[in-house]
């Protein structure tokens, strides 16, 4: 069946042709982001959503959202999807990083303009009659102090228009380096030296806990007189009621805004002010940038529904497309592998260690570390995925760690998941061969070559003789069929494994007079 997605905010219809082309069934309904409940009601019909700002992902929406794989934002910032509830569900949640990024620097530097010329003030005025040529007086920009709070994608291109505009450019970001900021020709400084002597400030850092009100009360009263603020990130890094007042005492000459705490917004405390401009959210609203993010956000969602490559995703790996298909059989081991280890474990997880050799190692391990973690937390907790696995561990305290290295044995490529719990320590190796199907090759330092099945027996016991006799014929006679049998073990008379695959559940009963069989220490029934 066609992969499905649903656009539900105003995209470019270049979107709509890519999903097209690419055989991918699509609905374009530009205002449905804005009904919620209607959203709600069908959004379990798609597994693709293709979003801009508009279309708010609730934990409500994702929870109808039954097939729902991927989320495309069409544009930069994913504050309108809630991230946990979305990798929960083990949905991809992508953006497009860089195609209005051009835009929206082009959008802070004409608010920059309007703010220095009083240009919407003097338009209202010019197309009303009144030809008011002593009323507006100007700043020129040349040789005016330019401060810039996020120095990233956008505020980089604004720093170099600024540098073009023969401006003094300064920057306040802590993940500037040196380098970077020299390439650019702008000062890093910090934010109180920025605060004191920047004549124009404008912000484009992602709201966070951090930058929430960065400019607050006080830092906008550590301003220097007669600065002017411009904002085209996002609402709230400016205390807008904090920022109102200030532009009532004079303190600020003037602030443009193109976002807002509220939004849409109907009512502001900045709203009315002559030296105030304000623009609907529209940084990204240019035809060229529209094309580019519809364009990206339909390939990047076609591509992982398609083939499973994920590109910009906020919540998991990049994957190209060629590394896809190599990955899928390796996914599928760590994740048996994964499972393996966590069915026998009941005890808290401490540290799980993975050592991926050979072949394998050149992969991106970090996708086979998420499928692993998921298969070794599934037992415990039913709703993680390999999307969530990673920061489900983590809440939980469990320690991942990953090593990469040469091949050492007998494998091409070898993945060995050890798992640290409170009273034991258990590692499970594993391969993929040549016919692409996991196999289990290695169970605490036994040599073993088994391949997964959906039902398993797996048998500790003392390599003495008689037990295969025992075992076989008490399975048989309680009717549960041997599809495969493995066996290993570490010398002779020692420590031995056996891997049975059967057909069917293994009741509970049998279990208990298997585990009951002389030289059987321990027995346990896997599902794979
Ligand atoms: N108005 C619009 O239509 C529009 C369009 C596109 C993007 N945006 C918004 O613009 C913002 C910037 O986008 P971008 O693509 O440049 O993002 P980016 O991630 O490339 O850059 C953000 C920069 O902020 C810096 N930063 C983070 N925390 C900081 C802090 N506490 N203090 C100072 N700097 C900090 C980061 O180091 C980074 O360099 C985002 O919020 C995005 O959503 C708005
Ligand atoms: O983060 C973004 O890309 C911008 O805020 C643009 O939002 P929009 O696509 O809703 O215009």
């Amino acid at each position: 069946m066609a992969p499905r997605v649903l656009i539900s905010d105003k995209l470019s219809p270049a979107a709509i042709q890519i999903f097209r082309d690419r055989g991918i069934e699509v609905d374009f309904q530009p205002d449905l982001g804005k009904d919620k409940d209607r959203l709600a009601e069908i959004i379990g019909q798609y597994d693709g959503l293709a979003i801009r700002s508009a279309t708010k992902v609730t934990p409500k929406i994702l929870a109808k959202a039954d097939r729902l794989k991927v989320i495309g934002r069409a544009g930069i910032g994913v504050d309108n999807v809630d991230l946990p509830a979305a990798t929960a569900r083990g949905v991809i949640v992508m953006n497009t990083p860089f195609g209005n990024s051009i835009t929206t620097a082009e959008h802070a530097i004409a608010m920059m303009f309007a703010l220095a010329r009083e240009i919407p003030a003097a338009d209202a005025s010019t197309q009303a009659g009144k030809w008011e040529k002593n009323r507006f007086m100007g700043v020129e920009v040349t040789a005016k102090t330019l401060g810039i709070i996020g120095c990233g994608n956008i505020g980089s291109i604004v720093a170099e228009r600024g540098v073009g505009l023969k401006m003094k450019v300064i920057a306040f970001d802590p993940f500037l380096s040196v380098e970077r900021a020299l390439d650019l020709g702008v000062e890093k400084v910090e934010l109180d030296d920025l605060l004191a002597r920047a004549d124009f400030i404008t912000l484009h850092t992602p709201l966070t806990e951090k930058t929430k009100n960065v400019l607050s009360a006080e830092n906008i009263a550590r301003c220097k007189k007669g600065v002017r603020i411009i904002n085209c990130a996002r609402g709230g890094l400016v205390d807008e009621a904090a920022l109102a007042a200030a532009l009532d005492a004079g303190h600020v000459a003037g602030a443009a805004f193109d976002v807002f705490v509220v939004e849409p917004a109907q009512t502001n405390p900045l709203f009315g002010r002559e030296n105030v401009v304000c623009t609907p959210h529209l940084g990204a609203a240019t035809a060229e940038a529209q094309e580019n993010v519809a364009l990206q956000v339909a390939e990047q969602m076609s591509d992982y529904l398609l083939t499973g490559a994920i590109s910009n995703a906020v919540n998991f790996p990049s994957i190209t497309a060629e590394e896809a298909p190599r990955l899928k059989p390796f996914i599928e081991l760590a994740e048996k592998l994964g499972s393996f280890a966590g069915q026998l474990t009941d005890t808290d997880i401490k540290t799980v260690h993975i050592v991926y050799e050979g072949a394998v190692a050149e992969l991106k391990v970090k996708a086979l570390t998420s499928a692993a973690v998921a298969g070794l937390l599934r037992p415990m907790l039913s709703e993680v995925n390999v999307v969530s696995a990673p920061t489900v561990a983590k809440e939980r305290g469990i320690v991942i760690e990953e090593t990469t290295r040469a091949a050492t044995g007998d494998f091409d490529s070898l993945i060995t998941i050890t798992v640290v719990a409170d009273t034991l320590e258990r590692s499970i190796s594993g391969t993929v061969f040549a016919d692409g199907r996991p196999r289990i090759v290695n169970i605490k330092g036994i040599k073993v070559d088994a391949e997964f099945a959906p039902s398993m027996i797996y048998i500790t016991n003392e390599d003495k003789p008689g037990f295969i006799g025992r075992f076989a014929s008490l399975i048989g006679d309680a009717g549960v069929n041997i599809a495969t049998f493995a066996l290993g073990r570490d010398h002779l008379g020692g420590d031995a494994i056996a891997l049975v695959a059967v057909d069917g559940t293994v009741p509970a009963e049998v279990l208990g007079k298997v585990q009951a069989l002389p030289q059987v220490k321990a027995a346990k029934a896997l599902v794979f």
